[in-house]
C-alpha cells in the first residue's frame, strides 16, 4: 500500500518516522507539502518519494493522509477530489474538522473517509490514536487504516462526538505532560541537580507511573494511596499541590482545549 502525506510538518514527520521504525518501506511513502525547500531535505534524508502537487500525490497513493492546518481542508480537497476513487482512502488527522465537513467539501459521500486523531508519540511507536470512518469506510478502509496505525501505537475506535475530548486527553496532552515533566525537572534544578539529570529522573518516574496505571487493576487514586506513607513525604507534597489547585488547573486546561477544538 502506498501512503501519501499532504503536509509534511511536525505531525506528518512523526507519523512517517513511526512507519519507518516499523519497517514500512520508504518507497511506499509519498510526500508533498507547500514549501519544497522545507520537505525535500526530509524526503531525501529518509528516501521518500515526492510528488509535485497534492493532486499528483493523490494519483500516486492508495491512502492519502491530510496533515495540513485544519483551515485548509476545503482548498486541499478541491485540489485532489478529481483523483479520489472508491479504491483510495482519504484520511484526515485535522483537529476540529468532522467527517460531515469532509464529505461536504466535495461530493464524496460514497468515498471512504477515515478521521484519525493521533498524537506526536507515534514518532516512537508509542502513540494513542482515535479512529472513526464514514459509511463508505466501514467495509474495509477502516480496517486497513487501523492496521497501519497499530504499527505506531494504540488505536481505539471512538464515536466522533468524543473526538474533541480525545484531542485534549491524547492529541494535545503530550505537551501538558512534557510541561509536568519540565516542572519536576526545574524543581530538581532548584535543589541542585543538573537539568539533564533531573529531566531523566522525572521522565522515567512519569513513564514508570504510566506503565503502572496501564498494568494495574487499581485506579490512579488507589495507587496514590500506596505511595503515601502515613505522616510521610508524599502526602505533604500532594496536599501542597492541591492547595495550589493542581486538579482544577488540569481540568481548566482540558476545558480550554476542548472549547478550542469545538470552535
Ligand atoms: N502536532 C500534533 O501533535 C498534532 C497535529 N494534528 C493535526 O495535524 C495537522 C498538522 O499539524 P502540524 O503538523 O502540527 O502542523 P505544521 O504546521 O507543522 O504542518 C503543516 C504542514 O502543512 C503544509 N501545508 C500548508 N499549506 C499546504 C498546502 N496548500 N498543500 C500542502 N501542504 C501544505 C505546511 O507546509 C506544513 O508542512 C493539523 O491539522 C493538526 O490539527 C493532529 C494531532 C496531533
Ligand atoms: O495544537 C494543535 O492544534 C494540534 C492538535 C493536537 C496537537 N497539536
Amino acid at each position: 500500500m502506498k501512503i501519501g502525506f499532504i503536509g509534511v510538518g511536525n505531525m506528518a514527520q512523526a507519523m512517517i518516522q513511526g512507519l519507518l521504525n516499523a519497517k514500512v518501506s520508504s518507497e511506499d511513502i509519498i510526500v508533498h507539502s507547500a514549501h519544497a525547500t522545507n520537505y525535500e531535505p526530509f524526503a531525501k534524508a529518509n528516501g521518500l518519494k515526492t510528488a509535485q502537487t497534492n493532486l499528483e500525490l493523490t494519483q500516486m497513493a492508495d491512502m492519502i493522509v491530510l496533515a495540513v492546518e485544519p483551515s485548509l481542508y476545503q482548498q486541499i480537497i478541491q485540489e485532489i477530489t478529481g483523483a479520489l476513487t472508491k479504491a483510495k482512502i482519504l484520511v484526515s488527522v485535522l483537529t476540529g474538522i468532522t467527517l460531515g465537513q469532509l464529505n461536504a467539501a466535495a461530493d464524496m459521500a460514497n468515498l471512504p473517509i477515515v478521521r484519525l486523531m493521533p498524537n506526536v508519540n507515534v514518532k516512537i511507536n508509542q502513540g494513542m490514536t482515535a479512529i472513526v470512518g464514514n459509511d463508505a469506510a466501514q467495509e474495509s478502509a477502516l480496517d486497513q487504516v487501523q492496521t497501519v496505525f497499530e504499527k505506531l501505537g494504540s488505536v481505539t475506535a471512538l464515536p466522533e462526538q468524543h473526538f474533541s475530548t480525545f484531542v485534549a486527553l491524547a492529541g494535545s496532552s503530550p505537551a501538558f505532560i512534557y510541561l509536568f515533566i519540565d516542572s519536576l525537572s526545574r524543581a530538581g534544578v532548584k535543589y541542585g541537580l543538573s537539568k539533564q539529570q533531573a529531566t531523566q529522573i522525572a521522565a522515567q518516574a512519569v513513564k514508570g507511573s504510566a506503565q503502572m496505571v496501564l498494568e494495574s487493576d487499581k485506579s490512579p487514586f488507589d495507587l496514590i494511596d500506596q505511595v503515601s506513607s502515613p505522616g510521610g513525604t508524599t502526602v505533604a507534597g500532594l496536599l501542597a499541590m492541591e492547595e495550589h489547585g493542581l486538579i482544577t488547573s488540569v481540568i481548566k486546561g482540558i476545558d480550554a482545549t476542548i472549547a478550542k477544538d469545538r470552535g
